[in-house]
């Protein structure tokens, strides 16, 4: 058991997860071959407890057990988001707008650096560079038709700008290439190609870089956010924790690593070599079989790993799973902080499961917006030319700006304002010269550019709310009866026979 608390330490979180009711220690010998990644993906459909493989055939030496579906969803009501919140050190009963709050919270105070310790739990075994043989690790397939073994679906890849002002976290998947390399999905405008590319015009040919895989829980969520370009993660999850982060440096290069990851991967991000990558089930809930496309390769020089070390991975596919409980929040959670920095009256940001994190829903204070004596046509505008205009915003194909009585985190209400505040075409304002997604099936398999455009703002907003405010009842039993008639009707439900009411 580490010292450490849940969000500081994989392990003490694991051990949260069991406490809360919301780990299921599986000892049954389990098959990283589909088998593990199966029993994930029908966890993130039914929002069951996270698994933990004790037994994955084909594992020696310590390497590896399988923790699923870090970052799920749970059923248990008032503790949806538990498995989230214990990522960040907020009680299991947390909302998604708290665990928000949380990752936004060191936005604009000082980094707290890390803190370099001369060892850590994750150099308590190693394998150097050439007895590396990923072929005979219990590889996970994830989805039968992955164009390889997505053994990187939830570490951490860890690289620096050339002069080593910033250093980067990021998640982003990776396939074993050969039995020492990986070959990753690094995309425009992600930080992972811009650092590539900021070495490549140094004419530099291997980049250091490291994969740590089960670190402190906070650094796995702003691993997952977009921070602004040059905010170095450990400084801003330091600053976020209100203590420095444990790390240790590499053994085979300068690269810093959380002191008690499972496993780390140490080696280099190629400038120049590349090779076939994908194709990947993907965060959207699609597969095109056989559609593989050029990724950047990774060489691995050492390996160092926790005594029985545990592999997190993240068997992603249609809702819900970490693209978009943390991918997809985070990234709504980032825009929401741009509006407010760019002094638009935004006060919540969600991005609702059903939209496989293509959709933010803007909460607007509409007494500030009356203010500014706009329209829907020139407020949409405006949202849209800054949203899909910086990073956070690239992979958000949708914004629906809606007002105060709309709880965006509640998938009834934002379709019912949707459905019925925004006009089709007249209410819209559509982008066709910005940055698309490409992941997106509409976008990659679709009509138009797979890059450029696609892209709209729905004011959910009636015009009234623009002017005088709203001016309608809303019909249903909370605002469409005396209070008198809802008391007296709450009073006699069970006796008439009907179930008792959720609160
Ligand atoms: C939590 C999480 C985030 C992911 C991913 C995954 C998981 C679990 C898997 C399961 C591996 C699936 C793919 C999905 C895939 C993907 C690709 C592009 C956009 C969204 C997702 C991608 C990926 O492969 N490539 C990529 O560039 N970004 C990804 N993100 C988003 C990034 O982690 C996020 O954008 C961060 O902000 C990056 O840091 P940065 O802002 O650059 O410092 N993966
Ligand atoms: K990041």
């Amino acid at each position: 058991n580490d010292p450490e608390p849940a969000h500081l330490s994989f392990r003490s979180f694991i051990n949260a997860l069991r406490e809360d009711g919301d780990l299921a220690d599986i000892d049954s010998p389990i098959d990283p071959n589909l088998q593990a990644a199966a029993i994930t993906r029908l966890v993130c459909e039914t929002d069951d407890k996270a698994p933990l493989f004790h037994n994955i055939i084909g594992a020696k030496d310590g390497l590896w057990r399988i923790l699923g579906a870090p970052g799920g969803i749970r059923k248990t009501p008032g503790h949806q988001y538990s498995r989230l919140a214990r990522h960040v050190a907020l009680p299991p009963t947390a909302s998604l707008h708290d665990i928000m709050d949380k990752m936004l919270s060191a936005t604009h105070i000082p980094p707290i650096e890390p803190e370099i310790l001369s060892t850590g739990p994750c150099k308590e075994n190693s394998i150097d560079g050439p007895d590396i043989d990923l072929w005979k690790l219990p590889l996970p397939q994830i989805h039968q038709s992955d164009g390889g073994k997505y053994v990187q679906t939830f570490g951490v890849h860890i690289l620096q700008s050339p002069d080593g002002t910033w250093t980067n976290w990021s998640i982003s998947r990776a396939m074993v290439s050969s039995k020492n390399k990986l070959v990753s999905l690094a995309a425009n405008p992600q930080h992972i190609r811009l650092i590539h590319d900021q070495w490549a015009k140094e004419g530099k040919k291997e980049i250091p870089w490291a994969l740590a895989f089960g670190v402190p829980p906070t650094a796995a969520m702003a691993a997952s956010m977009p921070l602004p370009e040059g905010i170095s993660d450990p400084g801003y999850v330091g600053a976020m924790c209100g203590e420095p982060i444990k790390m240790v440096k590499c053994d085979t290069n300068d690269i810093l690593v959380p002191a008690n990851s499972e496993i780390v991967f140490e080696g280099t991000f190629s400038v120049e070599e590349t090779a076939s990558e994908g194709p990947f089930g993907e965060m959207h809930g699609y597969t095109f079989p056989g559609k593989s496309i050029i990724g950047n390769v990774h060489t691995i020089n050492k390996i160092t790993y926790r005594n029985n070390a545990i592999l997190p991975i993240s068997s992603c596919g249609r809702m819900t799973d970490e693209t978009h409980t943390m991918l997809g929040v985070l990234a709504a959670a980032r825009i929401r902080q741009v509006c407010q920095d760019a002094g638009l009256p935004i006060i919540q940001a969600s991005c609702p499961w059903f939209a496989h994190a293509t959709w933010t829903v803007l909460k607007v204070d509409t007494t500030k917006l009356r203010a500014l004596k706009t329209t829907g046509k020139e407020f949409a505008k405006k949202v849209g030319d800054l949203v899909f205009n910086v990073k956070p915003g690239f992979a958000m194909h949708r914004l629906i700006l809606v007002g105060e009585d709309i709880d965006i985190y509640n998938d009834k209400d934002v379709l019912w304002a949707y459905t019925t505040r925004c006009r089709p075409n007249l209410d819209e304002v559509f982008f066709e010269e910005v940055l698309g997604f490409r992941l997106i099936p509409f976008m990659g398999y679709g009509n138009g550019d797979p890059i450029k455009g696609g892209k709209v703002v729905s004011d959910a907003l009636l015009p009234v709310e623009y002017t005088t405010g709203q001016n309608w009842e809303t019909c249903n039993f909370k605002n469409a009866y005396p209070k008198s008639v809802q008391d007296q009707v709450l009073k006699d439900w069970e006796s008439f026979g009907f179930a008792k009411l959720q609160e």
